[in-house]
């Protein structure tokens, strides 16, 4: 599990260890993490950037302090290191180490302040690395100037050079919404984040995560005096914990079984879609409901697909239903209550969304894409769009879950999955090829098919806070972009493909348990 913190339980993390160890220790360690993840870039690079300078940009915190002992120690390795002095207020003890290691200082600002973007654009123009300390965790808010204009030039000039540089992040990228994933203003773009303590929820949600590159986290001992995180990452190891593979003594019932309410005469393919991701993912049954069209379609594909009601460990709801089909509306609100009244879990997407009553259960979860999500909150009096979602989609997917009482899986680039109880996850697992039709069926069914398996742990109130429903959510998340990855293989993948894929991700992860 990748556990991400906000900047202020980071500081009081900090708070012991910085009244118990010398001065500056910290952050030498820090600063240590940084130059030898420099070194590592340089080495990648090779001959192209022999004989290149490293450029330190340094602001007036901590985080600039950093940025100038890494500077010392490149330094010492030999290397040519400029520190680019954008503040009169930088760190003095860092500043005097760097420059007693051989680091060369220019100050950047004018005497009104502003940068001298010329002076910087040919110190940016010779460096083949660029070090940014110019915020870290103590910055609020948008960078302000003159900030904001050093970042505005160094932008520009990387858009001009022909060799971009490699810029190496210090913490995080300046200007990046570190607790919240937006990206307020202007932010130094980071091919690496060398992050210190634990990763910092911005580094793993969307927009900022796509500016920070490859993120390296640095252990500075912070772990025992962290609480719990803001938000985790699974990984596969996590996930293969949470898929309970087959016993000799299970039968179909004992294995789980996912009722599907899915697919419409108008969309007939998403019941085959749903119902070929549960059933790739492994359960013991799927009982499909819907119009006699697309069951015999369901039938063709999956003769193993029992039609009809009975009993079932959770429900799959709403993909390729049109609610202004009222009959099938009536349908899926039925359903739906049925499972709210019976303590049984459920996932809803697509045509479902909108017919979900104003509160729900912890373990019902909504698979929503960004415009979904909006209309989802719009609809309970909140005026909001895609455009607002895409740029917060961490704030968003949290009060939609804290608004509805259910999990919110909030579709996207990177997944984030957040609980009413407050779990918050995010996934980045898939690859651009999956934004093609169908394949948020295929989610919906492998979503279904876990909380099927898991239906005993989630019966009848036994996740109160929702914390495993977001667990088996982020999993689903995760199967699915590994899925994806491996049916495109770099190229273009289709829905089915990925489900079709799902079982050789399923068993190399209990393979590697
Ligand atoms: N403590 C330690 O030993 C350790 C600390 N560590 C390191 O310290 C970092 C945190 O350092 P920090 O707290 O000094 O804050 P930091 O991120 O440098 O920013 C403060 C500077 O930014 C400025 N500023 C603020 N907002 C701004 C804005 N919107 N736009 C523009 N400027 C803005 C602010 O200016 P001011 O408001 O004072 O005018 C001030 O100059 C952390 O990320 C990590 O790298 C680690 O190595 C572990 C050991
Ligand atoms: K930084």
């Amino acid at each position: 599990m990748i556990r991400a913190y906000e900047a202020e339980a980071v500081r009081a993390a900090e708070a012991p260890l910085l009244a118990s160890t010398a001065t500056d220790e910290l952050m030498k360690q820090a600063a240590f993490a940084v130059a030898t993840e420099v070194l590592r870039e340089l080495r990648r690079l090779g001959a192209r950037r022999s004989g290149s300078t490293v450029l330190l940009l340094v602001g007036g915190g901590n985080n600039g302090g950093d940025a100038l002992y890494a500077g010392g120690y490149l330094a010492r390795r030999g290397l040519q290191v400029v520190a680019a002095l954008c503040t009169d207020r930088p760190h003095e003890r860092a500043l005097a180490a760097a420059r007693s290691a051989g680091v060369h200082v220019r100050e950047v600002l004018d005497d009104a302040g502003r940068p001298r973007r010329e002076e910087l654009a040919v110190l940016a123009d010779r460096a083949g690395v660029w070090v940014d300390g110019l915020t870290g965790i103590g910055a609020r808010g948008g960078l302000r100037e003159p900030l904001a204009g050093v970042v505005a030039a160094l932008e520009d000039r990387r858009a001009a050079m022909p060799d971009e540089p490699t810029v190496v992040a210090v913490d995080v990228p300046s200007g990046l919404g570190t607790d919240d994933g937006t990206v307020p203003g202007p932010v130094l773009r980071a091919d690496v984040t060398v992050t210190m303590g634990a990763a910092k929820p911005g580094l793993l949600v969307r927009p900022a995560e796509a500016l920070a590159g490859r993120v390296v986290v640095v252990d500075i001992g912070l772990g025992p005096h962290l609480g719990e995180p803001a938000l985790s990452r699974l990984t596969a190891a996590d996930v293969a914990d949470l898929l309970p593979a087959p016993v000799a003594t299970d039968h179909k019932y004992t294995r789980g079984v996912l009722g599907l309410v899915a697919g419409s005469t108008t969309y007939p393919g998403a019941a085959v879609l749903a119902a070929a991701g549960a059933l790739r993912t492994g359960l013991g049954m799927v009982r499909y409901l819907g119009p006699d069209a697309v069951t015999r379609l369901v039938h063709e594909r999956f003769p193993e697909v029992v039609v009809g009601s009975g009993r079932v460990q959770a429900w799959a709801l709403g993909s390729g239903i049109d609610p202004a089909d009222d009959a099938r509306a009536e349908e899926v609100r039925d359903t739906l209550q049925r499972a709210l009244d019976d303590g049984v879990p459920a996932v809803l997407d697509a045509g479902a969304l909108s017919l979900a009553p104003d509160r729900l259960a912890p373990t019902t979860v909504l698979a929503p894409h960004a415009g979904e999500l909006a209309r989802l909150l719009s609809a309970r009096g909140e005026d909001t769009d895609r455009a607002d979602v895409e740029a917060a989609p961490l704030a968003f997917a949290r009060r939609a879950a804290a608004r509805t009482g259910a999990v919110v899986l909030l579709k996207g680039p990177t997944t984030v999955v957040a609980a009413p109880g407050g779990t918050v996850l995010s996934q980045a697992d898939g690859t651009p090829w999956l934004a093609t039709a169908g394949t948020g069926d295929v989610l919906a069914g492998i979503l279904g098919a876990l909380l099927a398996v898991r239906g005993e742990d989630l019966a009848a109130g036994r996740d109160p806070d929702g914390a495993l429903t977001a667990e088996l959510a982020a999993a689903a998340a995760l199967v699915h972009g590994r899925a994806g990855a491996r049916a495109a293989g770099g190229g273009p993948v289709t829905a089915l493909q990925v489900a079709d894929a799902v079982p050789g991700v399923v068993a190399a992860l209990l393979a590697d348990r």
